[in-house]
């Protein structure tokens, strides 16, 4: 369960940022919607513990990230919360399974190699395990990176503008792949989104 309580944020020189309550039980899937600066990628970064909120807080489970020592933070956040940014920022000296092995590394958790292989497998890329990032498509870098962010089975997945760059069919493919995985492994979802296409997917908004 994650509760976003009386939220707000400023940044140096700009302007009030609020969010409104929001409470997402095990396994829900929502798309997190607003205008252009209204604040969407903000709240993912307060929710993924990335920026400390001006006012209010957030619980995963019940803890407060942000009432937690700066190493813990980031342990706690490498095994609640799985994050497919809008380009996948994979180490590009590092093959596809070694990059998903550094996600449980980071997190101080043994490497599952036969989950990872099985991760690659469920997304269609298991013959790319050897492979390096600058060899693969887009799509297929997406892919990688939702593998990866489920490596350490979050509880929570979080998806910023996975789309964007993508053609329809691979935005689609994409869009399946989050819902059905996070499904599949027991997560909750978020996607912050623009992306009309993406609305058909899921019926839960949150509204900035
Ligand atoms: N590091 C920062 N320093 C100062 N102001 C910022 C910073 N990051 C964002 N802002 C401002 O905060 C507001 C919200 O920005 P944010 O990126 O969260 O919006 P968004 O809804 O994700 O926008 P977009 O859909 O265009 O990515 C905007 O007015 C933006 O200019």
């Amino acid at each position: 369960m994650i509760e976003v309580n009386a939220l707000a944020h400023v940044y140096d020189k700009g302007r009030r940022l609020k969010f409104p309550c929001w409470e997402i039980a095990d396994m829900e899937q929502w798309l997190l919607l607003g205008a252009s600066g209204s604040g969407k990628s903000t709240l993912l970064n307060i929710i993924s513990g990335l920026l400390k909120p001006s006012q209010g807080g957030v619980l995963i489970n019940g803890t407060d990230l942000y009432t937690l020592p700066a190493r813990e933070q980031d342990r706690f956040r490498g095994r609640h919360i799985g994050i497919v940014f809008q380009r996948p920022h994979l180490i590009r000296s590092l093959n596809v399974l070694d990059n998903l092995e550094l996600a449980a590394v980071m997190a101080g958790l043994p490497i599952d190699h036969e989950r990872n292989l099985s991760l690659l497998t469920d997304l269609g890329i298991a013959e790319l395990a050897e492979n390096y990032p600058d060899e693969l498509s887009q799509g297929q870098l997406q892919r990688v990176s939702v593998a990866r962010a489920l490596v350490n089975r979050p509880d929570l997945l979080i998806a910023d503008e996975p789309t964007s760059s993508l053609d329809d069919e691979n935005a689609s493919q994409v869009i399946q792949m989050l819902t059905a995985q996070a499904k599949d492994n027991g997560a909750a979802l978020i996607i912050a989104t623009h992306d009309g296409r993406v609305k058909n997917h899921i019926t839960k908004t949150y509204l900035l």
